[in-house]
């Protein structure tokens, strides 16, 4: 008698809220098969975190499910309506090259978006093919890895698929798709869909669905519209803190690509700021530099305001009143914008408490960076590990005076030295993705079908606070980075 084999749970435990809202914000969709799925990369630390068996899903049947060709039982695949300002100007977008999968609810009861992203057309894809190419995927899997790492909120990558598919950009590619993992999908495009192209009630049914899934402990407030809008500013306030703390660079900070949760999604012309510049560019289309490093926190306030425009229906019946309130929420941004950064910049440099003069403290610093081309993350590090020469500042008598100050000022706190060197070893990463490293590990990947490079790249960041000499080896900056490394370019 053959013994009967035990059947593998699947761990999938879908739901479809989504589906839920009105049919205007989504088309029920069908994903396009494609003729050869291959996992080349899996994430089995989130894949046990979201209750999903990892021998299952990586085995064929799994892999269908990670290519769209396959739908998991509970599952009611669809496409986002959104629309978004990009650079500025106003578009109807949606997701023209992904499909939501469903929520997955692990034990724990969270939700997680389930999203495939490369996975063919839909209505919303315009021109495009609805395809994604394995590099920019890879890509968008090591930075998002990594940012968690960091403890930046992030969307969260749980496998790529190779598609067995070429798709055309400048060149032939192999295609690819990502599976993301993120709290919700919910932009501040969204939100522009609803108001420009639906009604008041849409942005009021999109509003409390937002706050059910993401904000419930201000459902019952007085004016809970207000207080949305004030807990997304808050959340995206700290975000983008966070960001300007490690030095990340999004890029493309469109409204379609700026979350109602407070992650950060769309990792496409992203990179980490070598050398201290505000002015630091990646993306080869920002022209105007509009994405510039130092211009994050303005055009996270910009955003914002767009957001803020679509509540204001809601907010109250007198539109001048509205408009106010608003104004007075939107003015917050830069109040916690500030205090956030500020906070994460002391305890960069191991302040625990605040002093009047820590603000002048951190501007000479910056302005010594940037005068020297300082690399930041290294300069952070150097001043945490007391290795003081390894700064570029290192031989400058501004640098001297300046250190003498903070020697001073860390003398005036209560808190030991070993407290003092824990909070700048917790602030301060030792490894960040540096955009060579990053794109040595895809070339390995996608030309050779070595995957070893990356695999590699992610165990290192997967632990960026960790100061072992082995971490740090990988953030030595060569002297000739790749110039053409710099840009961004196709997806
Ligand atoms: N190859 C493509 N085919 C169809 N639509 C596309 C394609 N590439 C991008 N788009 C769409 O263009 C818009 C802007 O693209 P962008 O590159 O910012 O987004 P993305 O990386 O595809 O998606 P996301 O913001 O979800 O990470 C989105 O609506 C996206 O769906």
């Amino acid at each position: 008698m053959t013994e009967e084999k035990p059947m593998l749970e699947t761990g999938w435990n879908l739901d479809n809220s989504y589906a839920r809202l009105p049919k205007s914000f989504f088309t029920k969709i069908t994903p396009n098969a494609v003729p050869s799925p291959e996992l080349v990369i899996f994430n089995d630390t989130l894949a046990t975190n979201l209750g999903l068996n990892n021998v299952e899903l990586k085995s064929k049947d799994g892999v269908a499910v990670l290519a769209g060709n396959s739908i998991p039982e509970g599952s009611i695949p669809l496409a986002q309506a959104y629309a978004g300002h990009q650079f500025g100007n106003f578009n109807m977008l949606g997701d023209g090259r992904a499909l939501l999968i469903g929520e997955q609810i692990p034990p724990s009861g969270d939700r997680f978006d389930i999203q495939l992203k490369g996975s063919g057309p839909t209505p919303y894809s315009r021109n495009g093919d609805g395809r994604a190419a394995l590099g920019p995927m890879l890509r968008e899997y090591i930075i998002s890895e990594a940012m968690h790492a960091l403890g930046i909120p992030t969307t969260r990558s749980l496998a790529v698929v190779t598609t067995g598919e070429s798709i055309i950009r400048e060149t032939e590619l192999p295609g690819a798709i990502l599976t993301r993992v993120a709290a919700s999908h919910l932009r501040v495009g969204t939100f522009q869909y609803a108001a420009n192209f639906g009604t008041i009630e849409d942005v009021r049914t999109l509003a409390d669905y937002t706050i059910e899934r993401h904000y419930p402990h201000i459902a019952d407030d007085e004016n809970r519209y207000l207080s949305l809008l004030q807990e997304v500013i808050k959340r995206q306030a700290e975000l983008i803190a966070k960001w300007q703390l490690v030095g990340f660079i999004h890029g493309v900070m469109n409204t379609d690509n700026m979350t109602i949760s407070g992650e950060t999604i769309d990792y496409g012309p992203c990179a980490f700021m070598d050398a201290y510049n505000p002015a630091t560019v990646f993306s080869s289309i920002d022209y105007q530099g509009r994405y510039a490093y130092g211009n994050q926190p303005y055009i996270g306030g910009w955003n914002l305001a767009r957001f803020a425009e679509t509540l204001l229906p809601l907010l109250d019946d007198d539109q001048n009143e509205a408009i106010k309130m608003a104004t007075e929420a939107i003015g917050e941004f830069n109040k916690f914008y500030h205090e956030n950064w500020y906070a994460g910049m002391r305890a960069k440099l191991g302040i625990f408490n605040e002093e009047k003069e820590d603000e002048k403290l951190i501007e000479d610093l910056l302005n010594m960076m940037q005068n020297h081309s300082a690399d930041y993350t290294n300069t952070f590090r150097a001043l945490t590990l007391d290795k003081l020469e390894e700064t570029a500042l290192f031989n400058s008598e501004e640098f001297k005076l300046w250190n003498e100050l903070w020697q001073a000022r860390l003398k005036r706190q209560q808190e030991s030295k070993d407290d003092t060197l824990q909070l700048m070893r917790n602030s301060n990463p030792a490894i960040i993705p540096r955009n060579h490293r990053v794109e040595v590990a895809l070339e390995s990947a996608v030309e050779n079908g070595d995957y070893s490079v990356m695999e590699k790249l992610l165990e290192v960041l997967s632990k960026p606070y960790a100061h072992t000499q082995e971490q740090m080896d990988f953030c030595t900056v060569p002297a000739e980075i790749d110039q053409s490394y710099r840009t961004y370019c196709g997806t």
